[in-house]
């Protein structure tokens, strides 16, 4: 489709080199059209927008002053990248962003050289960059390694743990905190009111008067930079601050919209830097775009929408999504319990307990991009006799193993772990499927572990887990709408390790793990039709398995398929662990496991990913036969 905008700046830049080649002056307008560019873009893809519009201006200083790719630009999470791509070679496939096939929503090693590190959990850039500086200077390689974190990701531990070993290391390491007042959500947070301090403070709204003064209190290799720079009476001040103490360089605020301050700032720092810095740049999310500016979360991840209006196509929803299923159960049980209460690790609105917080104000934490303190936190109160319900994306459960292992589990302390986004989320892809949840918590002795196969079995286990004070429990459900099933007023309470037969048949037994339960009942029919009478069962368990269950599907059926939409190592490991010990597999069970590939699977339309990882009911019915030995389908015999 012709495009209604025009951008001569930006059709000259293909590659940074193009835009280094451009004068000083040119690039607000470049700013301009990339912005464009940006919005006209993501308006046609649906994605992170907010964060790229923040921070134009800086990529394109970014590019400008440093000679990348030899010099290293790492963006923290990854979202705010797209700007980044859009410069740096990529803009003719910018259409397809997280569509199959098409580019990331994140960074990606191995999508671009101007990609030096991928992303897409948080708080992991000063890392990488501090590993990427100290390996520089192994080498004797002259490089400036740049890291971008927003203050949402300086929430996490990570972010600390990098400063504290750069500033030990003096490293040449720049470290632009992106501040725009925003997470997902509204920060939380002593360290954001720490920045808003920094940023409102009688030092920032004075600098001009006060900057010469102040330049005598900057870092040596600064010094004679400030005297002769006019740009710093103009752009920067710096103080004491806890990043001087832990021992970087603080440059800052500055307005991270305004090139003229941070070009200069920017390239002092390039050439005068022999140690950790970090430049303090103030951006405004969702900047440029009014619809963005006056959104509540300043268009942090948004579908296809209208560029002149910013109203957002909305698929209609058959059934309430299971994340609100599960918020509004959740607070259904806390009316009934007021030990029950909500962490969240700064995703209120993906868990849902942005619903939970609106009732129950004094019991909901948001903690912050703070995945492993906020398991042990829960942990802390469970000790206490709260019935802590840590939710948690599965992806970003990750983070926090260790924690869910050493301070919940062996401590045997009755944390629930709601776990959305189990399974394939579709255009985040890989690095945020939830495919290892079931795999790494049903490996912890004693740890309780179900999945649910549908809204309804999700209220149940919401029940469930908040009546359940022997020990840690989860719950897992996917991302997107329930299939429409009628919901109970209140859970009951299911009895721990047994699950249910679904449908009953002869031959054939589907024992699923979660939501694919509807996949089975339609590979169920087809199975029939085909002539094999077929048997679905729903798990609810992993751990503990429901073992008479599965003895009677393996004694009773010729062949029996665990499904699960989850990694190699999870459901079907258990059931095949418990088949073995119970010498269920000595009498020809034929026994086939469908698991998510043990491959990362790339961006896509959810049903396709389904489609590729033999998890849709075709798959299941093609399970069948090869292990029966079948190619085809056999025309049923009927009467
Ligand atoms: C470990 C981890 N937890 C949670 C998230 C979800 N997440 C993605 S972006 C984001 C907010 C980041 O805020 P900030 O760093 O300030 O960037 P901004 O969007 O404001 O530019 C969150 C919570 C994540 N990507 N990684
Ligand atoms: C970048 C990031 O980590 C989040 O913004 C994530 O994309 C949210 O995913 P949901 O849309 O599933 O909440
Ligand atoms: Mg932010």
């Amino acid at each position: 489709m012709a495009k209604n905008f025009d951008t001569p700046l930006l059709d000259r830049v293909k590659i940074p080199s193009d835009l280094r080649a451009l004068p000083e002056s040119d690039l607000p307008q470049l700013a301009s059209e990339l912005r464009t560019e940006l919005i006209d873009a993501v308006s046609t893809t649906g994605g992170h927008l907010g964060a790229g519009l923040g921070v134009v201006e800086l990529t394109i200083a970014l590019h400008h002053v440093f000679n990348t790719p030899h010099d290293r630009i790492i963006w923290d999470v990854g979202h705010q990248a797209y700007p980044h791509k859009i410069l740096t070679g990529r803009r003719d496939r910018i259409r397809t962003l997280r569509q199959e096939g098409g580019l990331s929503g994140f960074t990606r090693r191995s999508e671009s050289e101007y990609d030096p590190f991928g992303a897409a959990h948080s708080s992991t850039s000063i890392s990488a960059g501090l590993g990427m500086a100290v390996a520089s200077d192994l080498a004797g390689t002259r490089r400036n390694v740049v890291s971008v974190i927003g203050d949402g990701a300086m929430s996490a531990g990570m972010a600390y743990e990098a400063m504290n070993n750069a500033g030990a290391l003096d490293a040449r390491l720049v470290v632009i905190l992106n501040d725009n007042d925003m997470s997902i959500a509204p920060p939380t947070g002593a360290m954001s009111a720490y920045l808003a301090r920094l940023v409102s403070g009688r030092a920032y709204r004075t600098f001009r008067e006060t900057a010469k003064q102040l330049a005598k209190k900057l870092p040596k290799f600064l010094q004679e930079k400030a005297r002769l720079s006019e740009e710093y009476a103009r752009g920067f001040w710096t103080g004491g601050t806890m990043f001087e103490e832990l021992g970087f360089y603080y440059v800052g605020p500055i307005d991270g919209h305004k090139l003229d301050h941070l070009l200069p700032v920017l390239k002092n720092v390039r050439d005068t830097m022999d140690g950790p810095v970090l430049i303090h740049v103030v951006t405004q999310k969702g900047k440029g775009y009014a619809p963005a500016e006056a959104a509540a979360d300043k268009y942090h991840g948004v579908n296809k929408f209208d560029v002149i209006t910013g109203a957002q196509a909305k698929p209609p929803a058959n059934a309430p999504s299971y994340t609100k299923v599960f918020a509004t159960s959740l607070i259904e049980e806390a009316r009934h319990d007021d030990r029950i209460v909500a962490v969240t690790a700064a995703m209120p609105g993906g868990t849902g307990l942005d619903l939970f917080g609106e009732v129950f104000p004094q019991r909901t934490f948001d903690v912050g991009i703070a995945e492993q303190h906020a398991v042990t936190f829960a942990a802390g109160m469970a000790s206490e006799g709260y019935k802590p319900f840590a939710a948690i994306y599965s992806t970003f459960l990750q983070r926090g193993y260790d924690q869910v292992v050493h301070d919940v589990s062996l401590q045997n302390l009755p944390v629930r772990f709601p776990i959305d986004r189990a399974g394939l989320v579709g255009a985040d892809g890989a690095t945020h499927a939830g495919s290892f949840d079931t795999g790494f918590l049903a490996a912890l002795p004693g740890f309780v572990v179900m999945a649910a196969s549908d809204e309804a079995e999700l209220r149940h286990m919401v029940r469930t887990a908040a009546a359940y004070d022997e020990g840690p429990i989860s719950f897992r459900y996917p991302r997107g709408d329930g299939i429409g099933v009628d919901l109970p007023e209140r859970g009951a309470i299911l009895e721990i390790g047994k699950g249910r037969i679904v449908r009953e048949g002869a031959k054939v037994a589907l024992l699923s793990f979660g939501t694919r339960l509807q996949e089975c009942l339609v590979a169920a029919d087809e199975l029939d039709a085909a002539g094999l009478s077929t048997t679905v069962a729903d798990a609810r368990f992993a751990k503990p398995l429901d073992e008479d269950l599965i003895r009677r599907l393996a004694r009773e059926h010729e062949v029996l398929v665990t499904v699960e939409e989850g990694a190699v190592g999870g459901f079907a490991s258990h059931v095949l662990h418990f088949l073995s010990r119970d010498g269920l597999l000595d009498h020809g069970l034929r026994v086939r496991v469908l698991t998510l590939p043990d491959a990362y699977q790339d961006h896509a339309k959810p049903e396709a990913m389904y489609a590729r990882a033999g998890l849709d009911s075709a798959g299941i019915v093609q399970a069948v036969f090869n292990a029966l030995g079948r190619d085809q389908l056999v025309a049923p015999a009927r009467a």
